[in-house]
């Protein structure tokens, strides 16, 4: 079932076509992942996702229909720009921020109690907000994010202030939530994060969908460009479709030229009489098939 629906949604800033006829469903109980460039459009998707600006033209479902205020407070958003209220103690902002989610007295500060230990932001609640360094306040940020237990958490850059240990600690609590049966959207340029966690993704560049689907799938179609061989003895000096060969540990990475196919090296590797003990079609990381998407050609999917 799907928690989010966008249906080819535009939105244009002047002259520019911000977001050009975006696509995707995020399904409940999945860790989706809104990747792009700097400027891609990715905040602005989540903006109209969020009923804060209209799409131009297309449509959006949240929760099972439009966005309704009830809704608003179903749902978490860690935003972009960090906000707390910098003057006021850490309690008193989360209570604050926990009431306006709708919650009772006592059940906000039990909630707040709770997540200030489990943030080892406990012994810092009597301080003002601005006292708290960057990690603390975008902990304390995605504590408020949370608070209502919203079923859709929409989430951007949620690591990028943490130390190794937090961002253990955040990658833990969003894959519990996951568990959990909610839906998490996350915006990131950390690509290694995202393989960790994101169960899908859609990739947008210049406002367009670039790529969408599943980790493994998306990985598995890039995959054809590297091979890695380990031959018993040399490979022959010269290998046609094969622009470039790196030795890696125990053989070689080939990287192919654009139109050649795995099984063209594997027979011409045979017919040359070369016994290979590994040959295998290299997965790319994502942060190659982000590059080589946003730097090349990359037409959309
Ligand atoms: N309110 C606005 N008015 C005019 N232009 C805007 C507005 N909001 C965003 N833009 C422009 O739209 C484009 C996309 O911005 P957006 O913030 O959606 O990108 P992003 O993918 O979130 O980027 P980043 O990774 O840098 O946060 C940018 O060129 C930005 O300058």
């Amino acid at each position: 079932m799907s928690t989010v629906k966008v249906n080819q949604i535009t939105k244009r800033f002047g002259n520019q076509q911000v977001v050009d006829h975006v696509s995707f469903e995020v399904q409940r109980g999945e860790i989706f992942g809104l990747l792009g460039p700097n400027g891609a459009g990715k905040t602005t998707t989540i903006r109209i996702i969020l009923d804060i600006f209209k799409p131009d033209s297309g449509e959006v479902e949240v929760l099972g229909g439009p966005m309704n205020e009830e809704k608003k407070n179903r749902i978490g958003y860690l935003p972009e720009e960090r906000g707390l209220y910098q003057d006021i103690s850490l309690e008193v902002c989360l209570n604050y921020l926990a009431r306006l989610k709708g919650l009772k007295p006592t059940e906000a500060a039990h909630r707040i109690e709770q997540s200030l230990k489990r943030f080892d932001l406990y012994e810092h609640r009597k301080k003002k907000v601005k006292a708290l360094s960057k990690g603390m306040q975008q902990k304390a940020q995605l504590i408020a994010t949370l608070v209502h237990d919203p079923e859709l958490i929409i989430v951007d850059e949620p690591f990028s202030a943490l130390d190794p240990v937090n961002t253990q600690m955040v990658k833990d609590l969003l894959r519990e939530e996951r568990e959990r049966g909610k839906t998490i959207i996350m915006c990131t340029h950390q690509m290694h994060q995202v393989e960790e966690l994101c169960d899908r993704l859609v990739l947008i560049n210049h406002g367009k969908v670039m790529l969408y689907g599943d980790l493994d799938g998306i990985r598995r179609r890039y995959a054809a460009r590297k091979i890695l061989v380990c031959p018993l003895g040399d490979l022959p000096a010269d290998l046609p479709g094969v622009q470039r060969i790196e030795r890696e540990n125990s053989g070689y990475l080939l990287h192919l030229t654009e139109h050649t196919h795995p099984q063209a090296i594997l027979k011409h590797l045979v017919e040359q009489g070369v016994a290979l003990e590994r040959f295998e079609v290299a997965l790319p990381t994502l942060d190659e098939i982000f590059i080589q998407i946003v730097t090349a050609r990359g037409e959309p999917l």
